[in-house]
C-alpha cells in the first residue's frame, strides 16, 4: 500500500507558543491511525495541518501526492471535527440535507441525480441513521450527529476519513457500535485517522498509533507501539515544549 499522506519535519507555533516540533510521519492507504497524547499536546493542530486546513511554520505536508495546503479535491476527504465546532449543528437543516452536502462536492450546482440520491440514502443506511433522515440535525444526539457527518463523508465517496475525538460524551454501548462502523469502513478501503484518548479503543481498532506531546514520541503498528514507552513518557513527563501550556482548548 502506498503513502497517501506524508508529514515532513513540521513545526508550528501559535503566536510564540511552540505546539509542534519537528513532526514527521506518513499514513498509508488503508491505515487506521490513532493519535493519542495529553490535553493540549497538539493533536488537533497536527490533524488540521495534515488535512491542509492549517499551514505549518516550516516543513511540508503532502496529501494524495500534492501539497496539502493547495489540495483541492475536497471530496476525497471527510473531516469530522470536535462536536462543538460543527457550525451546521445549530442550523435548520435536516440530516438528509447535511448528508447531501457531501454529494454536492461531485454534483456542483446541478440538480442531484437519481444516482446521487441513491448514494445519499445508502450512506445514511450504512451509518445506521436512515430512520432519522428527515429530522433536523440540531435535534440529534451527539453520537447520532457524528454518524450524520460520517454519512456526509461517505456520500462524497471520501478515501480518507479524519475524526477528532468523535465519541466524546457518547455512551459506552454506542461507542462500541461506532467503532464497529469505523472498522467496517476501514475494511471497505477507507483510510482513517482518528484522535482518541482511550488507548483501549485504539489498541482494539487502530492498525497503527501515534503518540505526541509537542514532539512525536512514537508512531508504529499497534503491536509494536504497545512495546514502546511512549505513553508513559507522554503522560508522565513534564511538557517537552512548554511547562506552562494550558490544557485543552481548540
Ligand atoms: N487557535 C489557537 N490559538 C492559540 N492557541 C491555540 C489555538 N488552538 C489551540 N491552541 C493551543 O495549542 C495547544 C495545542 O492545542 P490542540 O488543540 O492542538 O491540542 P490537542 O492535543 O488536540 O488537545 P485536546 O486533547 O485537549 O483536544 C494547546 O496549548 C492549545 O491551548
Amino acid at each position: 500500500m502506498s503513502d497517501i499522506l506524508t508529514v515532513n519535519n513540521v513545526n508550528f507555533s501559535y503566536d510564540d507558543q511552540p505546539v509542534l516540533k519537528d513532526i514527521s510521519l506518513s499514513v498509508r492507504e488503508g491505515d487506521f491511525l490513532g493519535m493519542i497524547g495529553p490535553n493540549g499536546s497538539g493533536k488537533t493542530t497536527l490533524l488540521k495541518i495534515m488535512l491542509g486546513l492549517q499551514t505549518p511554520d516550516s516543513g511540508t505536508v503532502e496529501l494524495f501526492g500534492e501539497p496539502a495546503r493547495s489540495f483541492e479535491d475536497g471530496a476525497r476527504l471527510g473531516y469530522v471535527s470536535q462536536q462543538s465546532t460543527e457550525s451546521d449543528a445549530t442550523m435548520p437543516v435536516t440530516v438528509r440535507e447535511v448528508v447531501a452536502m457531501g454529494r454536492y462536492a461531485h454534483a456542483g450546482l446541478r440538480r442531484l441525480s437519481e444516482r446521487d440520491r441513491d448514494i445519499i440514502d445508502r450512506s445514511l443506511t450504512k451509518v445506521g441513521i436512515a430512520d432519522l433522515k428527515n429530522r433536523r440535525i440540531s435535534r440529534l444526539s451527539g453520537g447520532q450527529r457524528q454518524r450524520a457527518y460520517i454519512a456526509r463523508a461517505l456520500a462524497s465517496e471520501a478515501d480518507l476519513l479524519a475524526l477528532d475525538e468523535p465519541t466524546v460524551g457518547v455512551d459506552a454501548n454506542s461507542v462500541e457500535k461506532f467503532y464497529q462502523l469505523l472498522d467496517e469502513l476501514n475494511t471497505d478501503g477507507i483510510t482513517i485517522i482518528l484522535i482518541e484518548h482511550d488507548i483501549g479503543l485504539l489498541t482494539e481498532h487502530a492498525t497503527s498509533i501515534a503518540c505526541l506531546d509537542g514532539e512525536l514520541y512514537a508512531h508504529a503498528e499497534t503491536s509494536k507501539f504497545l512495546k514502546t514507552d511512549a505513553l508513559e513518557r507522554a503522560f508522565s513527563s513534564a511538557r517537552v515544549l512548554s511547562a506552562n501550556a494550558p490544557a485543552g482548548g481548540n
